[in-house]
């Protein structure tokens, strides 16, 4: 297509908000302007969906569950006025809570201020903190935030030397949802065996976030922790960034966690809009649609231009990936649905794959993310006429033709500046697109029976490692190879998890495993060590 009539395709398709100072531009979509009346019914059934959604249908029927995130940057449509108080009331105690630990009300029991955050979850329990940390952080903070995000003891181990004596002002959130997530509880304990090495007492430094009557929440009370903070079964972990979530680590933080809620609201207001060419939610949802085929096969490749905003596709591939990738449909059909997200930032990243998206294999579309404002005040020029400001911009826009010019399709989100506002904006499209988007591809986005299969399947090694320890430690003057060790506990089928379980082990301390290494490694010899 000639510039001229892109530039009219442009002007044509170009979503504006000005009060959200947010512009969607999906130009460099192919499809045909048939395309948005051939799929208006099946939007118009979608906007329905969504309206029932936030009226407080079971929305989630396999959990039987309402899906009320947007309830919490509005809880006057919350379905009852129950519900909308206990929303109010968790924002005003998670403000009064920050200020509390601002002022040293609520403070270390040296009665120094807390000025670390150890933030203790997984997935949606800490990529929105993770994202909001990031993206709105300065060195202005009010605390430095730091993150326990997996069950990995060595990345637990490098930011306690990082937080290192700090840690008697530091204050741990600990976020869980059900409160019995394993790589969470693993991080509290691993938490509490730094503070008591430093002869600290947990509980007079920690909080949670969870819902009532978890583990968590049980732990917490009996414990006497500084305070809980409610989750409700009706909002996802993966949509939770605008409950205490999200809110609690971030006005901790200093962030202005009012604006972020605003910001969010509104964009909620703009995409409850039914007018399609109105909505920019709908109008995500529709490029997705058009090329993936609505079934996955493109990749979406998130290139932010902005440094803040590079956590931003982690968190967009919980949430859509855990959202969309259903083996099945509402009905009951195999669809094998989702769309496969990954990206951090550009310019970097055309030092890196744009090599690839632009010659190599077509199974991708980009989504653009451009951030107006380059910095605080002025810039300087680098060279005659130009900032670095201008080259990230230049180098964005360069990118976007270079791949339309090899018929690569991408979307264009534009933003004016980082702030709360926009952040929270941002969330909430994305939320409100993947909520369209599986309405028009007939999932469910707000269940997650996949990840179970995974927890079930790890319980399972651990119990066999629990198997293999006893044989080893009952018959401690012998060596097993892998495949005597399966037979004598009578599981030959589970020989290469025994292989497995029995490196591991002998590579560590911990339990007094010992190996004798073979030339073929799997016909190394394993024995408890003697005590
Ligand atoms: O907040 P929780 O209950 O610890 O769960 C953490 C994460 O685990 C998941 O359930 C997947 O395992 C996510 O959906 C969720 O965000």
């Amino acid at each position: 297509m000639q510039k001229k009539q892109l530039w009219e395709l442009y002007k044509g398709r170009l979503y504006h908000d000005a009060g959200l100072e947010l512009s969607v531009d999906s130009s460099r979509m192919n499809y045909a302007d048939t395309f948005l009346s051939e799929m208006e019914p099946r939007l118009q059934k979608a906007y329905q969906e969504m309206t029932e959604l936030e009226e407080g249908a079971v929305a989630n029927a396999d959990e039987q569950r309402m899906v009320g995130h947007y309830w919490l940057r509005a809880p006057e449509l919350a379905p009852t006025a129950e519900l909308g108080d206990e929303i109010r009331g968790a924002l005003a105690s998670v403000k009064a809570f920050a200020a509390s630990v601002h002022q040293g009300n609520i403070a270390a029991p040296d009665n120094q201020k807390f000025v670390n955050l150890l933030v203790i979850g997984i997935g949606g329990s800490a990529l929105g903190p993770q994202f909001v940390a990031d993206s709105l952080g300065s060195a202005r903070d009010r605390m430095r935030v730091f993150f326990f995000d997996n069950t990995d003891p060595d990345g637990m181990d490098k930011v306690v030397a990082e937080i290192g004596a700090g840690l008697k002002h530091t204050l741990a959130v600990v976020i869980s949802k059900s409160g019995g997530t394993k790589e969470t509880r693993n991080g509290m304990l691993e938490a509490r065996r730094a503070f008591e090495n430093a002869g600290l007492h947990f509980a007079a430094q920690a909080v949670a976030v969870t819902g009532c009557d978890s583990e968590l929440d049980r732990t917490a009370s009996q414990e006497g922790w500084l305070g809980t903070f409610p989750m409700w079964d009706w909002v996802g972990g993966r949509t939770s960034v605008t409950s205490a979530v999200g809110l609690l680590p971030a006005a901790l933080q200093g962030i202005d966690v009012d604006r972020l809620l605003e910001g969010a609201r509104l964009c909620d207001q703009s995409t409850r809009s039914r007018s399609t060419r109105e909505n920019p939610a709908a109008l995500l949802a529709l490029s997705w649609y058009h090329t993936t085929k609505g079934k996955g096969a493109r990749d979406m490749v998130l290139l932010p231009y902005k440094d803040r905003l590079i956590l931003f596709s982690r968190y967009l591939q919980q949430l859509i990936m855990e959202s969309l990738g259903k083996e099945l449909d509402r009905d009951g059909n195999l669809v094998l649905q989702g769309i496969t997200v990954y990206g951090n930032k550009g310019s970097t990243d055309q030092h890196a794959y744009v090599q690839q998206l632009r010659e190599g294999v077509p199974n991708f579309f980009a989504t653009f993310i451009e951030v107006l404002k380059d910095r605080e005040g002025a810039s300087f020029e680098v060279e005659p006429g130009a900032t670095s400001g201008d080259y990230l911009s230049g180098f964005l826009q360069g990118t976007r033709s270079a791949l339309y010019e090899k018929e690569r399709e991408s979307v264009t989100i534009t933003i004016r500046e980082i702030t709360p506002a926009t952040v929270g904006a941002l969330i909430a499209l994305y939320e409100r697109a993947v909520g369209l988007y599986a309405s028009l591809i007939n999932v469910n986005a707000y269940h997650q029976p996949g990840v179970e299969a995974g927890k079930k399947a790890a319980g399972v090694v651990l119990k066999l490692q629990g198997e293999i320890l006893e044989m080893l430690r009952r018959q401690p003057s012998r060596e097993f190879t892998c495949e005597d060790l399966a037979m004598t506990l009578a599981r030959p089928e589970e020989v290469e998890t025994v292989f497995s379980i029995l490196r591991h082990l002998a590579a560590n301390p911990d339990h007094g495993i010992e190996m004798t290494a073979a030339p073929r490694i799997w016909e190394s010899r394993f024995k408890a060590r003697q005590k």
